[in-house]
């Protein structure tokens, strides 16, 4: 298993942490004084009390717990959030109640996890014409169902 160091500050019972020896995401946990109630529809963003400094050329992504999203139909908005290598900022969970019932966000409640990813960067040149493919411009269901 690829390990990366990353620094961080947090209290301690706000660590990420992996709930398996291989688990891809680190679980975050909702850094809330009191619940915080999500009728059907509703959405929040959630303070997790955690500031990272991920080393460059690496981001983190914000992901659901599928098992939130199973039972509870709760989900991150913006899966998979993007937290920049560069942000020294608190990560924050916008999650959504996509289910039939309010859910309760416990304090201290694991919702949603961070996978760890290389990124690459890319430099933009501007060229007239792009080169031929056999796909071309079909997309959207061009090569059928
Ligand atoms: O779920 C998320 C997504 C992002 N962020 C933080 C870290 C990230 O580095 C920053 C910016 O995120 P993004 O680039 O997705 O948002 P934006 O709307 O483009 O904001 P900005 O203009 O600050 O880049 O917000 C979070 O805390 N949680
Ligand atoms: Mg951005």
């Amino acid at each position: 298993m690829t390990k990366i160091i990353v620094h961080g500050t947090f209290d301690a019972q706000l660590m990420p942490q992996y709930a398996s020896a291989h688990a891809s995401g680190a679980d975050l946990h909702a850094d809330i004084a009191k619940p915080v109630i999500l009728p059907p529809g509703e959405r929040a963003m959630i303070p997790t009390g955690v500031r990272i400094q991920i080393p460059e050329g690496f981001e983190a992504q914000v992901r659901p717990r599928s098992g939130l999203a199973a039972r509870n139909g709760l989900t991150v908005l913006n899966t998979p959030g993007t937290i920049d290598c560069d942000y020294r900022g608190e990560i924050k969970i916008i999650l959504i109640n996509l289910g039939r019932e309010s859910f309760s966000v416990e304090p201290g409640m694991r919702i949603a996890q961070l996978v760890f990813a290389p990124v690459v960067q890319a430099e933009f040149i501007q060229i007239e014409e792009l080169e031929q493919s056999d796909r071309g411009h079909g997309g959207f269901g061009s090569t059928g169902i």
